[in-house]
């Protein structure tokens, strides 16, 4: 699991609890996970790419630094990845959002696609794929490769979600070995196609669906 990181910072793993919480209501789910997108993606950014820059102070030049690489997408995969969109854009608010609708057949699992809408030059950005939950996999790599169809190198892709299964990792990793992939948690294991412990369906949580 080499480009497989967990983000142990104590405010994700905290707020990750919170949101775990069987009892923990909708208004309060959602603002969480709003809360941990915007300290994942302060994680995850930390890789970025710097220059050197010269900037005027009013007192003087200073020798500063500026981000250096491609300009940055941020592709959530609906419904529940939208329930992160916000937290990531409060952290890079120039980015441009693409949408990706898939939802899971309720028997089989397959991720079936029902909504594509990206930046014409998705294939020059550094993309974020954004979706609270990485089970099977199947979503997440249908996915992949609908951005790899657009364009895109997988190397260029952070694919970042808050609770993930060993299961949806292995396929993931073993699909796009070239994928950067963050969770704030790697769970125990599938049942029925859900993550156990998990956090339950977290699209039904963040928009109150059952
Ligand atoms: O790794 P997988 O086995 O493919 O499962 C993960 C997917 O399942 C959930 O979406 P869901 O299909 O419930 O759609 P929703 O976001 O509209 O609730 C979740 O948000 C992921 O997109
Ligand atoms: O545990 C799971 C698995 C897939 N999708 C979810 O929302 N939760
Ligand atoms: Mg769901």
């Amino acid at each position: 699991m080499s480009n497989f990181r967990v983000m142990n910072h104590p405010l994700i793993q905290h707020k990750l609890t919170i949101i775990r919480n069987k009892d923990c209501g909708t208004k309060e789910f959602r603002e969480v996970v709003n809360e941990i997108s915007r300290l994942l993606a302060f994680e995850v950014s930390h890789e970025m790419p710097l220059k050197n820059v010269q900037v005027k102070t009013p007192m003087g030049i200073a020798k500063s630094k500026a981000l250096a690489g491609k300009k940055v997408a941020i592709v959530p995969i609906l419904r529940a990845g939208l329930g992160m969109l916000d937290g990531v854009l409060d952290l890079i608010p120039a980015a441009k959002v693409g949408f990706i609708g898939m939802y899971r057949d309720e028997k089989t699992f397959k991720p079936h696609e029902y909504f594509c809408k990206l930046p014409s030059d998705i294939a020059d950005r550094q993309i974020f794929v954004i979706d609270p939950m990485l089970a099977t996999g199947g979503t997440a790599i249908m996915t992949i490769n609908a951005l790899v169809q657009h364009g895109a190198n997988p190397s260029n892709i952070k694919f970042v979600c808050i609770v993930a299964a060993p299961e949806g990792v292995k396929a993931l990793e073993n699909a796009h070995p070239k994928l950067n992939i963050y969770a704030a948690a790697l769970d125990d294991h599938l049942e029925n196609g859900y993550i156990v412990p998990g956090l339950g369906d977290a699209g039904d949580r963040l928009y109150g669906t059952k």
